[in-house]
């Protein structure tokens, strides 16, 4: 018997033939068939421009499960399970005309008429397209208050520009219907990370300014960005990765117990943090961020670039438990690893009690690894075993989510759609807190290109531009490697 069955809603994902859709939605949404978590009333449809009948559909999902899903997790009744429920619809969403189609299937289907009936529209296009998207689907009748929209990232691309797509989106959806997706949201470690924090005491009396010397973010992709160049080249790595992942885990990093692990209280103590960061502009953009682009990036969209493929930079938050403590924020594409971590690095003890330690401990450090490897250590100083006086060894306290439960941990999609089926939206951003986000960004950017500073190059394969390691040295810091 599986473990929960979702209610049964009509899943339409618009870019139901892109790149995300086939890559990670739907091998998601294959698992949760694995685990018949998925209704038997459930159906999925995909929409696009493609020229594309259900059978047509069928064959291309088809043929991404069997690219996306490791071969032992691809069994033969799940996908046939999973296809069963699809169909295509094509049409252009930015055209008012076609949508007959979409109509007559959400609409007149017996028993899927109904006020009731949960309807979900995954927005996997990109943000310019929502407004009209939103407009026809309220035209046709086809948004009711049991209907939830799921926009993905990023969300315009600054203030002004986020802010005209919440508004088009507002006009047909309650802010309680829409889900902003932050998929980093959805990785395991990363909800571990309030658990850790939450449900266990210890860590709370060191978690603040007296205790933490810094926070590092790190999200390192060995990727370029194949296939995917005409968006991020107009995106770059602030927009793509910082306004919203990297800002997301130093909010569930720097934020208060909310009152319960609820959709509001949880978003309103991100939304505090994020409010207290310290602004960036002017002469602390040069000092405080690192813009880098990879050595081939040009060649590999077809022409020079000025857009930046790697950030790092060091972020404040002023408040009473963070005065101080700087987090440092990393993330590139073609670097040497492909590793998430978050890396809460202590002060060293008050007073060097041991004979010969100096030079030889290290400071106590609590990693938390999203990627590769999930799981957390915490860093140490040990005696090293033996008569010989006391010596002094670095050791580290270990939890591997692959050693310590049996379960596959799901891929965070997985765990989103299920919630968004749900209902339930405490990983989902709200509008306060992507605006929030892009009014502390948005002065990054300007500095930039007021400025002209040109990304510093890197090589393919390495850590990223010297000028990273700068930032921390003058500190006298450095990036856990
Ligand atoms: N790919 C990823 O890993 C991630 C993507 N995202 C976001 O998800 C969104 C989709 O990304 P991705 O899948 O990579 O993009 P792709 O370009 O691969 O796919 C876009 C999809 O949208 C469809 N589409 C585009 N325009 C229209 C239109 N006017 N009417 C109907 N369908 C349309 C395309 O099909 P067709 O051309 O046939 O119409 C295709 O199915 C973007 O906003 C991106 O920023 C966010 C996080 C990660
Ligand atoms: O949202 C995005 O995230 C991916 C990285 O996600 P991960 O889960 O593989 O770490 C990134 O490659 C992409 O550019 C960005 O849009």
């Amino acid at each position: 018997m599986p473990d929960l069955v979702v209610p049964a809603c009509d899943f339409t994902v618009f870019g139901g033939t892109g790149d995300l859709a086939l890559r990670k939605l739907l091998p998601g949404l294959y698992q949760r068939e694995r685990q018949r978590n998925l209704h038997p009333d459930t159906r999925i449809i995909g929409v696009s421009r493609h020229d594309l009948d259900d059978a047509g559909y069928r064959d291309l999902v088809t043929q991404a499960l069997f690219e996306h899903v490791p071969d032992d997790q691809l069994e033969a009744g799940a996908v046939h399970r999973l296809v069963s429920r699809l169909h295509h619809l094509r049409l252009d969403a930015t055209d008012p005309e076609g949508w007959d189609g979409l109509h007559a299937l959400l609409k007149d289907t017996p028993g899927s008429a109904t006020e009731d009936t949960i309807r979900v529209y995954y927005l996997a296009v990109g943000s310019g397209v929502f407004g009209p998207i939103c407009d026809r689907l309220d035209d046709l009748g086809l948004v009711t208050p049991q209907c939830r929209v799921v926009l993905e990232k990023p969300i315009g691309s600054d203030l002004d520009s986020s802010r005209v797509v919440n508004d088009a989106v507002g006009r047909v959806f309650e802010e309680s219907q829409v889900y902003r997706i932050d998929h980093y949201l959805g990785k395991e470690s990363v909800q571990n990370l309030l658990v850790t924090r939450f449900a266990n005491t210890f860590l709370e009396p060191v978690w603040n300014s007296r205790w933490v010397d810094h926070v590092q973010i790190t999200v390192s992709e060995t990727l370029g960005v194949a296939g995917r160049g005409g968006y991020y080249d107009q995106a770059g790595a602030l927009r793509d990765m910082v306004q919203n992942h990297l800002l997301q885990m130093l909010c569930l990093v720097a934020m208060e117990p909310p009152t319960y692990v609820g959709g509001d209280p949880v978003r309103d103590e991100k939304l505090k943090v994020l409010r207290a960061l310290k602004p960036l502009t002017g002469a602390d953009v040069d000092r405080l961020t690192v813009r880098g682009q990879y050595t081939t990036y040009g060649e590999e969209i077809g022409g020079p670039s000025t857009t930046e493929t790697y950030v790092a930079l060091r972020a404040e938050v002023q408040n009473w438990r963070w005065a101080g403590v700087p987090f440092y924020l990393r993330t590139g594409k073609r670097l040497a690893r492909k590793e998430s971590t978050i890396e809460v690095v202590f002060k060293e003890p008050p007073h060097a009690m041991f004979p010969h330690s100096e030079g030889v401990t290290t400071p106590n450090r609590l990693t938390i690894r999203m990627q590769p490897d999930e799981g957390m250590q915490l860093h140490l100083t040990a005696k090293h075993p033996g008569p010989g006086g006391i010596r002094l060894h670095p050791a580290s306290l270990d939890l591997s989510y692959d050693d310590a439960f049996d379960e596959r941990s799901p891929d965070a999609y997985e765990r989103l759609l299920l919630d968004v089926m749900r209902g339930i939206p405490t990983l989902f951003m709200r509008r306060d807190e992507v605006e929030a986000a892009w009014e502390w960004v948005e002065p990054i950017l300007d500095q930039w290109e007021q400025a002209g500073v040109e990304p510093v190059r890197y090589h393919p394969g390495t850590n990223g531009p010297a000028a990273a390691a700068t930032l921390l040295a003058r500190e006298g810091r450095t990036w856990q490697e």
